[in-house]
């Protein structure tokens, strides 16, 4: 794809004895939202440390804007990586530190602005994010939802071309969550960033979504627009978006047999 901002190709991931992926080929659309879904485990953070070279794949390549980002030099690694924001399950603020000072690292680490225009983006970001007013307030005065917003405002403040959000819905009562969605577009349509989501909230995805990529058992079962997605008759695309317990996808993790297991314990 020309205009892809991420391109991964026949990507092969393997955790201990695990095969995570084998030779996945995915391309993430420069300036639409991209949402990635799947069954628990599948591997979507996985894949996107994979596309910030926080992991590095046994086999295959992922282009970021053009940087072949796991054989870039540091150099071409560091400016690639400031071009990137990410929203993590686990994006921990530093919890010695205030809303403001949280916010603000990022741009006292990376670049020479003086601090009066500092002050200016971080109130910016946080305004975006509908937090301002708790600008002064510890990571422990913050609800959890709120601690998620304060990192999306972090993951922004650098104005990244790639924002990358991992379960941004998790834990946000409906206001919050409309708040995030506009926000995710507005970021989108307004600035023009690639985003990518990982959510397992289906009918937020599908509806914010310009491409959406579907992943289970190591692979890539569809991708598509929303519209093509919801018409798969692909029984695993039926079985994921419907929530279906029983379908072609396994519930459990991989085990050896239950009975096995029982009896070994009582022994
Ligand atoms: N640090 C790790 N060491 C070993 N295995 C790991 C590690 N982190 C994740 N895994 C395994 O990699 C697989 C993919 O994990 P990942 O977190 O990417 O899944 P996911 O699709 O994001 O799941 P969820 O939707 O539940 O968040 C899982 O089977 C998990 O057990």
């Amino acid at each position: 794809m020309k205009n892809a901002y991420v391109q991964i190709s026949n990507l092969s991931f393997t955790r201990g004895e695990r095969a995570i992926y084998e030779g996945v080929s995915i391309n993430i659309p420069r300036g639409k939202i991209t949402a990635v879904m799947g069954p628990s485990g599948t591997g979507k953070t996985t894949l996107l440390r994979l596309i910030a070279a926080q992991l590095h794949p046994d086999q295959g390549s992922v282009l970021v804007d053009g940087v072949d980002i796991h054989k870039a030099n540091r150099s071409a690694l560091y400016d690639t990586r400031k071009k990137i924001g990410m929203l993590f399950q686990s994006g921990a603020l530093f919890s010695d530190m205030s809303v403001y000072e949280n916010v603000a690292f990022p741009l006292e680490e990376h670049t020479d602005l003086p601090d009066d225009i500092i002050k200016d983006i971080v109130l910016m970001k946080l305004q975006s994010v509908g937090l301002r007013g708790a600008v002064d307030l510890m990571p422990s005065e913050l609800s959890g939802g709120m601690a998620r917003r304060v990192a999306l405002a972090r993951a922004i403040a650098l104005d990244p071309e790639l924002v990358m959000y991992d379960e941004p819905f998790a834990g946000q009562d409906p206001i919050s969550k409309g708040v995030l969605v506009e926000l995710i577009k507005k970021l989108n349509k307004a600035v023009g960033i690639t985003s990518v989501l990982v959510s397992h909230d289906v009918e937020e995805s599908l509806s914010i979504s310009d491409h959406v990529c579907i992943l289970s058992g190591g692979t890539v079962v569809a991708q598509g627009t929303p519209e093509e997605i919801k018409a798969s008759d692909d029984a695993r695309v039926i079985q994921f978006l419907n929530g279906q317990a029983d379908g072609p996808v396994p519930f459990h993790f991989p085990a050896c047999s239950y009975a096995g297991d029982l009896i070994g314990s009582s022994t």
